[in-house]
């Protein structure tokens, strides 16, 4: 479908907006013919004392009257037009992240930050523009013309016939240059956001770029994206102008042949003043929401190419299942989970990562997955997180089969610590509160305890604001292991039965990760434990250890050597 008729059909306010559009530009351009004419009676009589059917006083009165309620349509179709866009902008970006949540990591990881981000901040300004300036813009285009002609076509054959020949002309060099633009407008936006990618991932490998001395590196291959771009904005720039200048000439050869042929009839008496007078006021008023709609036609452009990217996201089929599939609530406690014969294969990826996994997690067993590098332990974790699906297989959660764990009601019952987590930009509060479902009311007292048991008191006594001292980007920045607290924090907040962690100390030193080891100790008790590790102190803590080999295949290790491997 049409990228036009698809934004009209996904945002239902659209139609309202055309409707309304609509009766706005006919209110408009009647008061606008009533103005030309009261404006060709006033100086009829003024200067050339055409006798008329009334006084000057009446006639400037209806001319103001005209005038202002002109303004005031103009003024309500802008502002409505502006007030819709703003909405649909906010509707549109909150629908674009809900999607974004409902796709697998998979797919994300795919995707390019950089483009996102652009397609998320950019494209939906642009999206604005073009709802707000550009659609409204092209409804006028068509409707004041024709309201003009039919009017004018009363007043003035020979003169409507004109502007008839004039107008297609205009029309058509538009779609030519349409044609044209349509590509090089998307090329542009392609070249955008390639640029955006390329920054971002500038900016989060400067140390590294620092380090191997390949700064200027960097700048050549900025400096090269960013002329790319230069040419394309510069070739839409181009068309633009020719446009605008196709536009200025018909308009005013369209004009000056009307106030010709109204002239040479003027001259020989063949047509009155006052209808003479106000077809060639109307004359510019004809072409003047063409060429209005000439100077949006980059923003157009640039709002369809946009749209594009961000229909293709919608696209995207939605991952998630039914919530009702998952039975089960914190308050049931977890159940057994079985998986049989699982498999599953990364896309694109020739081999499976897992292959034929059999796996029965009891309540409250505290598990350790060994392996080496690459064997599959970060997926299967992803596997019962929900994050990942399995290519094939059965899952059964309490005796009861799934097709997936990705269900916003399995993630209730999951909380997953990883080598690294991540600190938003915020405060310590905003940090720990994430960990909780929107709405639970968790009071200081609380927030300063789990801080006590994640064995961050000392540090958060150190701290200037307390629990409102902002940390992550553009705040005080936290250590691994202090990033790693946090996380426990907020692991004890949550309350979920089943924990899942992900080489919690990789990264860390001994001491440290010694640290985080007693903590997590307390927050594994009543709780299900899956923990991937390289360790084998920590996994020696666990219930069971089980090796997975390289194709993904597991084997429960016996003794301390069999897993020792994983070191
Ligand atoms: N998004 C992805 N797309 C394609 N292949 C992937 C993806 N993520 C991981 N893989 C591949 O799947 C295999 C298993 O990865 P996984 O992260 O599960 O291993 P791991 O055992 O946790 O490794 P490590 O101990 O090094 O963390 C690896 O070969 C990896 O390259």
């Amino acid at each position: 479908m049409n990228v036009q008729a698809r934004l009209i059909r996904e945002l239902s306010a659209t139609k309202f907006l055309i409707a309304w559009t609509f009766a706005l530009g006919v209110c408009s351009s009647v008061s606008l013919l009533l103005q030309a004419h009261f404006m060709a009676v006033w100086i009829g009589i003024l200067f050339l004392h055409v006798p008329q059917y009334t006084n000057l006083f009446v006639i400037a009165a209806e001319l103001a009257i005209t005038f202002l309620a002109r303004s005031v349509f103009g003024a309500v179709s802008g502002w409505s037009a502006a007030r819709f866009a703003a909405n649909a902008k906010l509707d549109i970006r909150s629908h674009w992240m809900s999607q974004l949540f409902k796709l697998s990591p998979v797919k994300i990881e795919k995707m390019q930050t950089g483009e996102l981000t652009t397609t998320a901040v950019t494209g939906v300004e642009n999206l604005e523009s073009y709802l707000a300036r550009y659609l409204p813009q092209s409804i006028e285009a068509v409707l004041v013309p024709v309201v003009l002609l039919i009017y004018i076509l009363r007043l003035d054959w020979i003169s409507a016939v004109l502007l008839v020949i004039t107008a297609p002309v205009i029309v058509f060099f538009m779609i030519l240059l349409g044609k044209g633009a349509d590509s090089v407008a998307h090329k542009q936006w392609h070249v955008l956001q390639d640029l955006s990618s390329r920054f971002l991932e500038m900016i989060e490998g400067l140390m590294a770029l620092k380090l191997f001395s390949r700064s200027t590196d960097a700048k050549r291959i900025l400096s090269r994206i960013g002329d790319a771009n230069r040419v394309a904005t510069m070739k839409t720039l181009r068309i633009a102008f020719l446009s605008a200048f196709v536009l200025e000439l018909f308009a005013t050869l369209g004009t000056a042949a009307v106030a010709l042929a109204l002239g040479l009839r003027l001259i020989h008496a063949e047509l009155a003043f006052t209808p003479a007078l106000t077809v060639l006021l109307l004359t510019p008023e004809f072409f003047q929401p063409i060429r209005a709609l000439g100077s949006e036609f980059h923003a157009g452009l640039n709002g369809l190419a946009a749209a594009e990217s961000l229909f293709e996201l919608f696209d995207e089929p939605d991952e998630e299942i039914n919530a009702h599939d998952i039975p089960w609530t914190i308050a049931n406690g977890l159940p057994d989970i079985r998986f049989t014969n699982i498999r599953f294969h990364y896309p694109g990826e020739k081999k499976d990562t897992l292959g034929s996994f059999n796996l029965t997690i009891q309540p409250e067993q505290r598990i350790a997955i060994v392996g080496p590098s690459g064997c599959g332990k970060t997926t299967l974790l992803k596997l019962l997180s929900g994050t990942l699906s399995p290519s094939a297989g059965i899952i059964e959660v309490g005796g009861k089969q799934v097709q997936t764990l990705a269900s916003p009601t399995w993630r209730k019952l999951v909380t997953l610590l990883n080598q690294q987590p991540h600190i938003f930009s915020g405060s310590i509060r905003d940090n720990l509160l994430m960990a909780i479902p929107m709405g639970e009311m968790v009071g200081d007292d609380q927030l300063h305890n789990v801080l006590r048991k994640a064995g961050l008191t000392t540090w958060f006594r150190s701290l200037p604001n307390g629990l409102d001292t902002q940390i992550g980007d553009g705040g005080r920045m936290v250590s691994g292991g202090e990033a790693q607290r946090i996380a426990i924090a907020r692991a004890w907040l949550r309350k979920s039965p089943l924990l899942l962690l992900d080489e919690p100390t990789a990264h860390l030193d001994p001491l440290t990760a010694a640290e985080i080891e007693t903590a997590l100790d307390e927050l594994m008790v009543n709780r299900t434990v899956i923990v991937v590790t390289h360790d084998p102190g920590l996994a020696s803590r666990m219930d069971r250890v089980i090796l997975l080999t390289s194709r993904g295949i597991r084997k429960d290790c016996e003794t301390k050597q069999e897993y020792r491997f994983a070191d």
